[in-house]
């Protein structure tokens, strides 16, 4: 299909659709969200299934299928930790992912893809709230460049594509997510399952203190992911357009409030111990999501309300406990 800047495609709801990344955060939101618009014919792969870091398992997967719309959720992700410790896995694998699947898709006939990016793309020291246009215009947090760079490289990839082939690929830049299906590693997932998971055994095991990272004092936007699900389904129905848009809730708090926060969802009564020696990243990261909110779209859940309910579902789905 022709790319344009305007508006509403129509998708056919019986319209194969690939969704990357399906076990993940992320991509198991987006089947949910498809499924609950009423999309039917949804194709999933798993990682040990097809290995999207794989150039000739993705152009295979790609002929045989022959998807009309791709979600582009598979991605190597973690929290700062993990970003700062494997530099050269945050890099490659996302390069490799992103340029496979992005270039199948447009050689064996989608016609439209959306690729998710991260808050992260932006300068360490964006002027806030940070606007699309803030891309490339400074240095990068240390701690995530290289995830940072490889995100940079899938949005240009699509504006090439876009500008060179006319074909409709869109970039959706979510801001910090959270919710059910999430990474709870001790050390590579984001802060919010980290602490969710350590308040929790903590409570369980009767420890008299909890350590968190850092200083506590940067401050991070926190989205739901039901609500992230709900903008991607809502930009491949309504946004064709150059320009990557941001995915935001708007809101921030400091990691000391999200800490006492999760600390009361969970239910632990002791003290929380601060690790100086632990980075603190990016020291702010408020996006303006006034692109998405002039587009009609805004999201619904609270954060407390979404930790409540991450929690219930951490109690009852997690075999960490
Ligand atoms: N989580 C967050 O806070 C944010 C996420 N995003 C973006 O959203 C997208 C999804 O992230 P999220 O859902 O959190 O990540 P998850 O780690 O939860 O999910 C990623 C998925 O990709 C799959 N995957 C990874 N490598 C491969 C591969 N080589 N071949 C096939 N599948 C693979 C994983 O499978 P397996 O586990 O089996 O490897 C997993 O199902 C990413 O692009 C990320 O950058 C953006 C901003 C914030
Ligand atoms: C989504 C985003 O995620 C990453 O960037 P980040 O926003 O810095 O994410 P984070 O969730 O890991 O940390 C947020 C803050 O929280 C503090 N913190 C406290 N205690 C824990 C803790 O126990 N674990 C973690 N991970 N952080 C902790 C931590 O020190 C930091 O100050 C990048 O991967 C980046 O690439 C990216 O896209």
């Amino acid at each position: 299909m022709a790319a344009t800047d305007t508006a509403a495609l129509k998708v056919d709801k019986s319209a194969k659709i690939f969704v990357a990344g399906h076990r993940g955060l992320v991509g198991s939101a987006v089947v949910r969200r498809l499924r609950s618009a009423g999309y039917t014919n949804i194709i999933l792969r798993s990682h040990s299934e097809l290995d999207l870091t794989i150039q000739s398992a993705v152009k295979t997967f790609f002929s045989i299928e022959k998807p009309q719309y791709v979600i582009l959720a598979a991605a190597k992700v973690g929290g700062i930790h993990a970003n700062a410790t494997y530099p050269a896995d945050f890099i490659t694998i996302n390069l490799q992912i992103q340029t496979n699947v992005i270039d199948s898709a447009y050689r064996y006939g989608v016609k439209k893809l959306v690729f998710l990016g991260s808050s992260c793309i932006y300068p360490k020291h964006a002027l806030q709230p940070i606007s699309e246009s803030a891309l490339l215009t400074g240095p990068l947090e240390p701690t995530n460049e290289w995830y940072a760079i490889a995100k940079i490289a899938g949005i240009k990839m699509c504006q090439a594509y876009r500008i060179q082939y006319k074909w409709d690929a869109i970039s959706a830049m979510p801001t910090n997510l959270y919710g059910p299906n999430d990474n709870f590693h001790p050390e590579n997932a984001h802060v919010l399952p980290a602490l969710m998971r350590r308040f929790h055994e903590a409570k369980v095991s009767g420890a008299k203190e909890v350590v968190v990272w850092g200083s506590g004092s940067p401050l991070r936007e926190f989205l739901h992911v039901d609500d992230l699900a709900d903008a991607v389904v809502f930009l491949l129905e309504n946004y064709s357009g150059l320009g990557h848009v941001n995915v935001g809730s708007g809101k921030e708090v400091s990691i000391k409030e999200l800490a006492e926060l999760v600390k009361e969802v969970v239910g632990f009564e002791g003290a929380l111990v601060w690790d100086g020696s632990k980075p603190d990243g990016t020291p702010r990261k408020l996006m303006d999501n006034s692109t998405l909110a002039k587009l009609g779209w805004e999201p619904k859940i609270s954060l407390r309300d979404g930790v409540v309910g991450t929690y219930e579902w951490y109690v009852k789905y997690t075999k960490q406990q």
